[in-house]
């Protein structure tokens, strides 16, 4: 059998979701941020078991990393599914104010659930959880209008927990809750190398800026309203002639003295920054 490209270290994987149970134990709302880019790879689908029957609210994080016309093909998808999607930019604190009303609202129903079984009203606790990177420190920081977890550039960077309280109606674990990447599936493990949102996981470079090539390509063609121009064409190398592994090796040959690996980390660092423009990923399935 052939080492698959792109892999994680199962103890890692097995402390996180042990992690990530104990933080669920402790609210009432759970606030699950996703890439808006790859809504679906940052999906975890053992997400709905772990919450059970807890108050969940969907927010697709780095609006601003996605076109307007694809966050509108979301909305609907997710709506069809009969899920309500919240969408952020955690960076510039858009979207935020909306975010805590959502787990306002649902603490009004904990509430009340209290109250039928004659117990005293208190603050809706939540906690924000997702995939490494996807922006979750950056949504609490802005729920609290000030800092105080860190927001790093590096995945998988985490910290203790604490209470801290947003109004008199709700508290938040001050620590988010990181979803372990689910093992088997390279293509989503793919998608999940393209963002950074994949934590600790070793991947080849060459072969995930390949991926991102190919899906580009293939996101251009089969949706060309949403790219008024090609991603690539800022390399000015067509990439309709090229396979994605072709086509970095051509630019590494035209452009950076056959540096193959330069090309591919300059490729990546460039979509990572926004420098391709703003581009979904992923598109609602039919
Ligand atoms: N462009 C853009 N960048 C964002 C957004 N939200 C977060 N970021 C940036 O993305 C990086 C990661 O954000 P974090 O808040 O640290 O992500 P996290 O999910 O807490 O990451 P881990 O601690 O690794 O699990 C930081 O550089 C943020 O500034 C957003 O909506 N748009």
């Amino acid at each position: 059998m052939t080492t698959p490209p792109i892999q994680w270290y199962p103890g890692h994987i097995a402390k996180a979701e042990k992690a990530l149970k104990e933080q669920l134990k402790l609210v009432d709302v759970v606030l699950e941020v996703r890439d808006a880019r790859i809504p679906l790879a940052t999906h975890h689908p053992q997400v709905k078991e772990w919450v059970g029957n807890k108050m969940r609210v969907l927010v697709l994080n780095r609006i601003d990393m996605i076109q307007p016309q694809a966050q509108r093909m979301w909305t609907q998808w997710f709506r069809e599914q009969g899920e309500e999607p919240y969408f952020t930019n955690a960076q510039k604190g858009e979207g935020v104010i909306a975010i805590a009303k959502a787990a306002q609202a649902a603490g009004v129903a904990v509430n009340q659930r209290r109250r039928d079984r004659g117990m005293l009203p208190r603050p809706v606790r939540a906690v924000v959880i997702g995939f490494p990177n996807v922006g979750k420190s950056a949504l609490i920081n802005r729920l609290l209008k000030r800092k105080v977890v860190e927001s790093a550039a590096r995945p998988g960077v985490t910290r203790q927990l604490r209470w801290v309280r947003i109004s008199d109606q709700l508290e938040l674990l001050d620590a988010p809750g990181v979803i372990p990447a689910k093992l088997n599936n390279q293509q989503v493990a793919f998608k999940l190398a393209i963002c950074d949102d994949i934590g600790n996981a070793s991947y080849d470079n060459q072969r995930v800026a390949a991926t991102l090539v190919d899906l580009l390509k293939s996101l251009t063609a089969t949706a060309p309203e949403l790219f008024p121009e090609d991603p690539l064409q800022r390399y000015k190398l067509d990439s309709t002639l090229f396979t994605g592994e072709a086509y970095i090796y051509t630019l590494a040959h035209q452009r950076y003295q056959g540096d193959v690996e330069r090309t591919a980390r300059l490729i990546l660092t460039d979509f990572r920054k926004g420098a391709l423009g703003a581009i979904s990923l992923e598109l609602p399935p039919e």
